[in-house]
């Protein structure tokens, strides 16, 4: 199946209702990483060997070992490749259809449509403009005063530019950059950067995501990991469906053999009100195909991801 013909048959409402937040699965709570970005690639010898992986995740034991867990619902291994003792993770589809109009009913809804784009969002900026000058009155101040006057214009261009990844479709940001290789051992880029808005409070949570995969003959571009990073976070969100809206787009971008997502936030709306536990950290983890099945291959991912 062609990378193309996966996003014009994703069904977004279908994914959405997959994997949504009552159904996900147990995150794994994990040790702490650190601050930069660092690409790393590993070899099996003395881990996990490309035979144990492949025999780990043969596709009969992968259905059957997490039935009706909703990811399942959404990647699937399929058979294996000639030459390839590995199967492929992909996107399941049921063929089920959009929206006539092909979006959801929210204009810049949260879900993992990941090929949806919306209509310029930039047409909004006077109403939110003008919301924020509610806001402030509301506040008591007065937005006439001078070092105000521009605050609500001001104020929604910074909102457009922390929600900018609704502007974004996963086909525009990888621009094509998967490459045919014949490589099938881990890829990890980790510690990269990331700024989220948390969807209950309005406030940010930032923090960094580490991401693996096992390619099967196709690699992506490292610098799209990041970006598909960008794509999820500038968002309003909540930490376990960025976690697994990234796993799910590195799936569909290179169909491997399996993707690691881990995912460590600080949000603000715990540090400067609520309950104020500045020192408190929220791990999320996503792990499929093979990092699911196989501890051997998730704890060479960890190793990676808690490495100097
Ligand atoms: N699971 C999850 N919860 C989040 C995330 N961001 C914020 N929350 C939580 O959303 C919840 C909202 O709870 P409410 O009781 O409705 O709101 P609240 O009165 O402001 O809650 P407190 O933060 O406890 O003061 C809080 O427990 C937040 O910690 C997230 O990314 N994931
Ligand atoms: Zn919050």
């Amino acid at each position: 199946m062609s990378f193309t013909r996966q996003l014009s048959e994703m069904s977004a409402s279908e994914l959405n209702d997959a994997i949504d937040d009552t159904n996900f699965p147990q995150a794994h709570i994990l040790s702490r990483g650190r601050n930069n970005s660092v690409c790393s690639t590993s070899s099996t010898s003395g881990t996990s060997s490309l035979a144990d992986r492949a025999q780990a995740s043969q596709p009969e034991e992968t259905i059957a070992a997490h039935p009706g867990t909703p990811l399942e619902d959404i990647v699937a291994p399929v058979a294996t490749l000639a030459g390839n003792q590995r199967p492929r993770l992909i996107l399941k589809t049921n063929g089920s259809t959009p929206d006539s109009d092909g979006h959801e009913k929210c204009t810049f809804h949260h879900d993992l449509e990941l090929d949806h784009k919306p209509p310029t969002r930039e047409a909004l900026l006077p109403d939110m403009a003008r919301s924020y000058r509610l806001l402030l009155g509301g506040l008591g101040e007065n937005p006439d005063r001078q070092g105000l006057i521009k605050t609500p214009e001001r104020a929604a261009k910074a909102m457009l530019y922390f929600t900018k990844g609704y502007d974004q479709s996963l086909e525009d940001v990888l621009n094509g950059a998967v490459f045919d290789e014949d490589h099938d051992e881990m890829v990890v880029v980790k510690d990269i950067e990331m700024f989220s808005m948390c969807e209950h409070h309005l406030v940010p949570f930032y923090g960094k995501v580490s991401i693996g995969y096992l390619p099967c003959n196709k690699i992506l571009g490292l610098s799209k990991l990041a970006r598909i990073v960008e794509i999820f976070s500038r968002r309003l969100q909540v930490q376990e469906r960025l976690t697994k809206q990234i796993a799910v787009a590195v799936t569909q971008a290179v169909q491997p053999a399996g993707v690691a997502v881990v995912v460590e936030g600080v949000h603000m709306c715990m540090v400067m009100r609520g309950v104020q536990k500045i020192n408190s950290k929220t791990v999320t983890s996503t792990m499929l195909g093979v990092f699911r099945d196989d501890p051997k291959t998730r704890e060479e991912f960890l190793n990676l991801v808690n490495s100097k």
